[in-house]
């Protein structure tokens, strides 16, 4: 989080750097140890090199981030930092970590549908990911009105990553799961949680056992 796509700081690549240091690197993609940065940011090409860096295996950025609402009606307002999504998710690729895309629960999902429907495989992303709450905070109600969203996705790519963050926890991860999510981002329910190790095991089972 830059204090500026959303209004709230979290931490950067250095604060990685470190953890990563604690942590193996995963042995496949997804694997155990997969350190999935979900770049809540308004540059997200600016990052992308010293995440790598850092020891970051996918690198998520906002696809709200990476458009430029002004530039369809006035071309040279557009910023010269902002890179198209297809721009992004290769230029992700080429530097060595998976890519994921995200969208605010105000985008509506067929945004996306252009980007996954791409045959140029270095463009696509290798992971979607839904907000289940407006980004910036942990500890938010989880939305279930965005599970069409998840539902639409996997109904159309059966096998893509399909991440959905905020308010998930044992009470909302049969909703998440049915609707198809496999990638499951948790704050509060686990580091909020007596036995963080068994609300993880909840969140993967419920995953799990829908595969
Ligand atoms: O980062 C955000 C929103 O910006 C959060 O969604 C956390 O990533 C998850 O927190 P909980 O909702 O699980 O507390």
């Amino acid at each position: 989080m830059d204090g500026h796509f959303v209004p709230n700081m979290t931490f950067g690549a250095p604060v990685v750097t470190k953890i990563r240091s604690h942590v193996d690197r995963p042995a496949q993609a997804f694997g155990k140890g997969t350190f999935d940065c979900h770049m809540m940011i308004s540059e997200p090409k600016k990052w992308v090199k010293e995440f790598q860096k850092a020891g970051c295996d996918l690198y998520c950025f906002h696809y709200e981030a990476a458009v430029d609402s002004t530039a369809a009606e006035s071309p040279e307002a557009q910023s010269e930092t902002k890179t198209s999504p297809k721009e992004m998710i290769k230029y992700i690729h080429d530097q060595g970590m998976r890519a994921g895309i995200a969208i605010k629960p105000k985008t509506d999902v067929s945004v996306l549908y252009d980007i996954l429907d791409n045959s140029n495989k270095e463009e696509v992303p290798d992971m979607a990911l839904v907000m289940t709450v407006e980004p910036g905070f942990g500890g938010q109600k989880f939305m279930p009105d965005m599970m069409p969203k998840v539902e639409a996705l996997r109904k159309r790519y059966p096998e893509l990553n399909i991440e959905v963050d905020g308010g998930l926890s044992e009470k909302t991860i049969d909703t998440a799961a049915d609707a198809g999510a496999n990638v499951i981002v948790a704050g509060s329910a686990v580091f909020g949680a007596q036995d963080p190790r068994h609300v993880i095991q909840i969140l993967r089972e419920a995953v799990e056992k829908r595969r």
